[in-house]
């Protein structure tokens, strides 16, 4: 897709304050800190239009932004972050459950690995809760510049079976530095639009 406008529309914690317009929505999951925002930045060309940082936490509200004024990507705050208190991170909780669970605008949720990693317990636990919701997930396995290029399918393959991979549900190998994999990342993400 040829992005020629991006622009942030609102930064959400309850469904009232959620876009009142049809437009379909893409969301974000992922642990704190793996690159969500960045994945959005890099997809729209823009350097820090979703803001990010080095330490983890940095996202907090459910962040929409208009692509297009066609649709909308949602940055969502990443979980697995030990310093937030357990108020905070049940507030969140509630927050993303709330949203995933009942917002009819989503069309597909990104969930965004480390491709270097074996997937968490807490991944796994988003992937199911995605699939029980029926939500189709594109997984993007980014920081794909920090391993070999022949490491790529035994990380892959391992991200695959941990999460256990359903139905059309693809792994897109992935860079924010680097910009692998973009291409197919929107070419997966518009078939959703
Ligand atoms: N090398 C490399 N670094 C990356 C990549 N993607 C993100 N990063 C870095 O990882 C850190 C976290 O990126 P963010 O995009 O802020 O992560 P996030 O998932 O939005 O984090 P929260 O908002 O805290 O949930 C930043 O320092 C990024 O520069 C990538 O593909 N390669
Ligand atoms: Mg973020």
């Amino acid at each position: 897709m040829k992005v020629t406008k991006s622009d942030i529309t609102i930064s959400a914690v309850a469904p009232k304050q959620y876009p009142p317009e049809g437009l379909p929505e893409i969301a974000l999951a992922g642990r704190s800190n793996v690159g969500k925002s960045s994945f959005i930045n890099k997809l729209i060309n823009r350097k820090a239009l979703a803001r990010t940082s080095s330490k983890p936490g940095k996202t907090q509200t459910l962040n929409f932004y208009l692509i297009n004024e066609a649709f909308h990507f949602v940055d969502v705050p990443g979980y697995g972050y030990a310093k937030v208190s357990k108020t905070e991170r049940e507030a969140w909780g509630k927050m993303l459950e709330t949203y995933f669970s009942e917002r009819e605008n989503l069309r597909a949720t990104v969930l965004v690995v480390d491709i270097r990693h074996q997937p968490s317990v807490e991944d796994v636990a988003m992937y199911d809760f995605l699939k029980f919701h029926k939500l189709p997930v594109i997984i993007v396995a980014t920081k794909l510049d920090k391993i070999k290029k022949a490491q790529v399918q035994k990380h892959v393959n391992r991200i695959r079976e941990t999460l256990a991979v359903e139905g059309d549900d693809v792994i897109i190998p992935f860079s924010s530095e680097t910009a692998q994999g973009k291409e197919e990342a929107w070419r997966k993400i518009e078939s959703f639009l």
